[in-house]
């Protein structure tokens, strides 16, 4: 903090947390940085509730993320369906795992697997993963202990595994643990289990292969296929409401925990109609398809960012 303390600032850059690091991270710089400057300034987020944090930043990602996949699901389904009744493989535990699955369960869906950087933990009844399993989780992830530590037995433990070969019939799959967590082989293990909704909580979780995988299926079973939504867009929620974080800094408010998930919704439905509409504008799907929201998040960030870049003068045409 030392150095970079020169480099950030409420209105300069403002860093947050990601894999790896907590509320007690962030603590740690925010002390410092406000020791070095003699200053309070909002210049980090993910800061604790009672020195400046906002409300559901911890929840933010992983709530976010169930909320975009709700959408597909009723765009999908017509709004005939829901997470209710669904079959959820999750990877990771951590802070985007655990708010997920959470969030899932208040949903009425089953959480059927956890897992770590040592290995994976699936839940083979129609139980699936608590509120207290993932609580007794969390608990143990503070400590930067191993799933391993984790003494419910009603679950299998498998040394060294990723989920999703070993979830069976799901229908849906959410990484949340890592960058290349989904290979091109587990992607199609996935659409052969009949899992018709993936979305990355991870940042990058789906390797090129596996993207490839769910975008011809997609193309090919049309509303059979799997659908795909990318980390860009379905793991927004976390700078979303970093972003809100801000804005209360700023204005020196603190927003209710209600106040907060509601404008978190609001930007994770828009998030998911920019896709779909940026999709349906420069890639017309064949009649009956999903449009692809990787193409629609791809071409959404960019013309955005093009956009403001020619009216403020970086570029230009005749
Ligand atoms: N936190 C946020 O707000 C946001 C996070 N993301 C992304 O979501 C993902 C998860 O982040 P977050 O939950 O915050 O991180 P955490 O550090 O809280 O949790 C990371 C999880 O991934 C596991 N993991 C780490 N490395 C590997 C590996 N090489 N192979 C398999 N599993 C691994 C960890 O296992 P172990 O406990 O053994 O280390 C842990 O379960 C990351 O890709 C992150 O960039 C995206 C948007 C926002
Ligand atoms: O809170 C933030 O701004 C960053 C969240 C994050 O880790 C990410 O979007 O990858």
């Amino acid at each position: 903090m030392s150095e970079l303390q020169k480099h950030i600032g409420a209105d300069t850059d403002v860093p947050a947390g990601d894999i790896g690091v907590s509320g007690r991270e962030i603590g740690y710089m925010f002390g410092t940085y406000r020791a070095l400057k003699g200053q309070w300034e909002g210049v980090l987020t993910g800061k604790g509730g009672s020195w400046g944090g906002s409300n559901i930043r911890p929840e933010a990602t992983g709530y976010g993320l169930v909320y975009y996949v709700e959408h597909m699901i009723r765009y999908a389904t017509g709004g005939k369906e829901s997470f209710a009744g669904k079959r959820v493989a999750i990877s990771g535990s951590g802070n985007v795992a655990q708010y997920a699955a959470l969030k899932c369960l208040e949903l009425g869906a089953t959480v059927v697997s956890l897992s770590d950087s040592k290995g994976a933990l699936i839940a083979d009844d129609d139980k699936g993963f608590q509120a207290e399993d993932i609580e007794a989780i969390a608990a143990l992830k503070v400590q930067r202990k191993a799933l391993t530590e984790f003494e419910n037995h009603s679950f299998r433990y498998i040394e060294g595994a990723r989920p999703w070969k070993e979830v069976g019939k799901v229908d849906v799959a959410l990484p949340s643990a890592t960058q290349n967590e989904v290979s091109g082989d587990e992607a199609q293990a996935l659409v052969d289990a009949g899992c018709k909704f993936i979305a990355e909580g991870s940042n990058m979780g789906c390797t090129l292969e596996a993207i490839e995988v769910f975008e011809e299926h997609r193309k090919a079973k049309k509303s059979e296929g799997i659908w795909y939504g990318p980390g860009k867009a379905a793991n927004a929620g976390g700078v979303a409401v970093s972003g809100l974080e801000m804005a209360q800094n700023s204005q020196r408010l603190t927003w209710s925990s209600e106040e907060v998930d509601e404008r978190l919704k609001g930007i994770m439905k828009d998030a998911f109609e920019n896709c779909l509409s940026t999709a349906k504008e420069y890639v017309t799907p064949a009649e009956g398809e999903f449009p692809s929201l990787v193409a629609g998040a791809n071409i959404a960030g960019f013309t955005k960012v093009a956009a403001a870049m020619r009216d403020q003068g970086d570029w230009w045409t005749n």
